[in-house]
């Protein structure tokens, strides 16, 4: 499975419409991957809480609905990074009746919406995301196929990977290869880096991890997106800047591997 980890970069100055097109460009232009992952909230920006409520959508709203055209035009599965969803007229709002969740959504190489994960772990403790928005209950996989194999993909989103009972939970459903999009600061890269490898090793699962580049509402982001393998093993890895990094990832391994060295058969669940 080829994949396109798109390391977007931003700041405060560039508008919302702006950025989506160049986004839906970007895409458009990643022919010959099998997997396209967008980071975190590029949209309405990662840490620029004020700019949420205004700029929440539904999930067939303008961002996706974009990303989903691009899409069709590559014929690629495509992670579209995050929104900031908004209920719809008349459904539940969560249980703080805010109707607003961090939602990702993975679209099918025929541009048609796949599935959908609202991040379950609220990044900013008593700001940001716990102030603003509901926190998702649902794990979600979904089946990928790319050159004659299939891989069950598991969500999450940033501050997510810190959480290794979810990454284990989506193990548990049959999940081999997780897509974690994010805006996680340069303040704690190492963090990312390291916990990245974790989740992979621990679940002997391939791991996606596409950050946010640029400084944006006083925050300067990470970068270094990278690509791990079920061993461990960081096949890509982006540096600071915006960045369009590839990855050749070997879907059948990931059970030969788990055959090979059969850890997950020792859980004591
Ligand atoms: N957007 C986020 O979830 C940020 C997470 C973060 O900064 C951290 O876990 O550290």
């Amino acid at each position: 499975m080829r994949v396109h980890v798109l390391q977007l970069a931003y700041g405060d100055d560039e508008p919302v419409a702006e950025r989506v097109r160049r986004a839906e460009a970007l895409v458009a232009a990643q022919s010959g991957a099998d997997l396209v992952v967008l980071p975190e909230l590029w949209a309405p920006t990662g840490f620029g809480y004020r700019r949420w409520p205004g700029a929440a959508e539904p999930l067939d709203g303008p961002t996706v609905t974009a990303i989903a055209r691009a899409a069709r035009h590559i014929g690629a599965y495509v992670h579209a990074g995050s929104i900031i969803e908004a209920a719809a007229p008349h459904a539940d709002r969560g249980p703080d009746g805010r109707g607003l969740w961090n939602t990702s959504v993975l679209i099918a190489r025929d541009g048609t919406p796949l599935v959908s994960y609202r991040k379950v772990h609220r990044f900013g403790f008593a700001a940001g995301e716990p102030d603003l928005i509901e926190a998702g209950t649902e794990l979600v996989t979904v089946p990928l196929r790319a050159g004659g194999h299939t891989v069950t993909a598991g969500l999450a989103t940033c501050y997510d990977l810190r959480f290794p009972e979810l990454f284990r939970g989506l193990t548990q459903a049959g999940a081999g290869l997780f897509v974690v999009p994010a805006a996680w600061p340069a303040a704690r890269v190492e963090h990312w880096r390291l916990l990245g490898r974790a989740r992979a090793v621990e679940n002997q699962a391939v791991v996606v991890q596409c950050n946010t580049a640029g400084t944006h509402a006083g925050t300067r982001m990470g970068g270094h997106s990278q690509v791990v393998s079920a061993t461990g093993e960081v096949l890509a890895e982006a540096g600071d800047d915006e960045t369009v990094l590839v990855a050749d990832v070997d879907l059948a391994g990931i059970g030969t591997y788990r055959e090979q060295f059969p850890v997950l058969a020792d859980r004591r669940l």
